[in-house]
């Protein structure tokens, strides 16, 4: 699949600004925040002690930090003297209240004891020593500063995440706090909605929603290493994103990475991202639940820290998307979200932060979760189509999505946890539905990858069979950024897949370098687009 026109050219673009989203949210974020929020049993530090004011007030230049120092020595400075109340530890996933089985954050574990998946728990009982205004206004406060590590979407909710770890050890690209756009013109061109909005979690340091949980995990490795715990390296299998994330923060912190890619099935610039990340590639002829075995066998024999999002640590900052997406919505709570799965961790990170928020009382309810998938890797779809009642892991066959293209997720029971509590659904989407999805929303002004393509195809189905209706509001995950998938979208808009129409594709006009052969184009071009009266 070579390219066949030079107007293409690919590069990432790298935004992480808070883009915040209307007069609702205007009216909180306008108002002062607080210096430190107390509470009755404990302090925690607040976003405000760097000054983000430009002004040059007195007041202002007395909060300035010394010329002499970095934020995070600033910070240091500045953290709360009072006792952290809160923790977390490891617990078998959805073990029975009869279980004792729990592990610290600081032991090296990934699996229970049965063999079964680990999850994060956090100790409830003391964070509701906190009402929900308490929290929304906390993680309000620390929106949009640049105080260590709070300018961060994730660690602005960092107890919440690791609510143990120094800050010293937090490695962060100041990752989330990504848009939320509302898709004005696609919702109402292609699906009669005007509620419609595309959390951009693509739009980020390397490019995908992965950032979110990379920054946690290698945090905790980094408290590891100085805990002189056996870590040398950590590793992942990856289709492309995971392992674009995690030899970004390793680079960043000094710490070896090595990442397994299944040879020939990501795109370019995903696999340039790690080899420029200087991480130990490893491009292995099989495909992702290949390397993900290898990954596993690996882990298990070396000093090596595995990254994946079996690692349950990774999802406890992919759950801040979902708290984000209600701070954006000023704590209104969606009706539908739609995120597109593959190893299927995400679904269950978007869960757990929106059940959090719960059952801490920031919200009332949870919204409805859809998990969309590629026809052509479709496990959890064929489960789900069975009643829950026979799930086989599968061979995955090539697709555009090839981020999912996995056909043996490790967080299979994860999801079907979050699906059932959420009363969730099931979609697909085959290789023409997500291509055209894509190009249409991208004909709106997104430039979104082909995941995004295969959960807009979802919403699609969901609003052609009423599922869906017309004033719900709706989110769609973006999951990486469209700037990775160029060759797919060059191909769809050269027309060049075999057996299917590409009925979106735009492609270049060729004419001639003179005058009248542009005017021509132009008139024509013109003429077809003049309001008909
Ligand atoms: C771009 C993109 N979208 C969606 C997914 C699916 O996420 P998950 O594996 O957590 O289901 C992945 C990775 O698997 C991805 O890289
Ligand atoms: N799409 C992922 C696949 C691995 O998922 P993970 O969340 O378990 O790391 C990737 O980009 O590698």
């Amino acid at each position: 699949m070579a390219y066949s026109c030079s107007l293409f050219h690919s590069s990432l673009a790298s935004n992480s600004n808070f883009i915040s989203l209307h007069h609702r949210n205007h009216r909180r974020f306008n108002r002062p925040a607080p210096t430190v929020i107390s509470c009755s049993s404990s302090t925690f530090d607040s976003s405000s002690t760097t000054s983000s004011s430009n002004n040059n007030s007195p007041s202002a230049q007395k909060n300035r930090r010394h010329a002499d120092e970095n934020i995070r020595d600033e910070a240091r400075r500045h953290r709360s003297t009072a006792k952290n109340t809160l923790s977390a530890k490891y617990v078998p996933f959805n073990a029975g209240p009869d279980s004792t089985e729990s592990y610290s954050l600081d032991e090296i574990v990934y699996r229970s004891r049965s063999g079964g998946l680990l999850d994060v728990q956090h100790d409830m009982e003391a964070l509701k020593k906190f009402d929900g205004a308490y929290w929304r206004e906390l993680f309000d406060s620390r929106v949009g500063k640049t105080t260590w590590p709070y300018g961060s979407g994730v660690w602005s909710k960092k107890e919440w995440v690791l609510p143990e770890i120094d800050s010293d050890d937090i490695v962060s690209a100041f990752e989330g706090n990504s848009n939320l756009f509302w898709a004005e013109r696609f919702g109402k061109q292609f699906l009669g909605m005007n509620d419609l909005w595309v959390k951009h979690c693509g739009i980020s340091h390397t490019g995908s929603f992965k950032d979110l949980g990379m920054t946690v995990l290698v945090s905790q490795v980094n408290r590891l290493r100085k805990l002189k715990r056996p870590v040398v390296g950590v590793g992942c299998a990856s289709t492309g994103d995971t392992s674009a994330a995690l030899s970004a923060y390793c680079a960043a912190a000094g710490i070896p990475s090595i990442v397994f890619l299944p040879a020939n099935k990501i795109s370019i610039a995903q696999l340039v991202q790690p080899i420029a990340n200087g991480a130990f590639v490893l491009s292995i002829d099989t495909d992702f639940d290949g390397c993900m075995k290898l990954i596993r066998e690996v882990t298990s024999e070396l000093p090596i820290y595995l990254a994946n999002s079996l690692n349950s640590l990774r999802l406890e900052g992919q759950k801040t998307a979902a708290i984000e997406i209600l701070q954006q919505f000023d704590w209104e709570v969606p009706d539908w979200v739609i995120v597109p799965g593959g190893n299927l961790g995400n679904i269950y990170a978007f869960y757990k932060g929106f059940k959090m928020c719960q059952e801490l009382g920031l919200v009332d309810r949870i919204p409805r979760l859809v998990c969309a998938q590629s026809a052509n890797a479709n496990p959890l779809y064929l489960y789900y189509k069975s009643g829950w009642s026979d799930f086989k892991a599968i061979k995955a066959n090539t697709t555009f999505a090839s981020a999912i293209q996995i056909g043996d997720p490790v967080s299979i029971d994860r999801a079907v946890y979050a699906l059932k509590n959420s009363n969730g659904i099931v979609e697909e989407a085959s290789e023409e539905e997500l291509m055209d999805a894509m190009a249409q929303a991208d004909s709106t002004g997104m430039f979104i990858c082909p995941h995004t393509g295969v959960a807009l195809t979802a919403l699609m189905k969901l609003r052609n069979s009423g599922i869906i209706g017309s004033g719900d509001r709706t989110v769609v995950v973006s999951t990486a950024h469209g700037l990775k998938f160029t060759q797919s979208k060059v191909e769809y808009h050269s027309k060049e897949i075999p057996d299917m129409a590409c009925r979106f594709a735009n492609p270049p006009m060729q004419v001639k370098a003179d005058f009248g052969s542009v005017m021509d184009v132009l008139m024509k071009y013109l003429g077809d687009k003049a309001p008909k009266h």
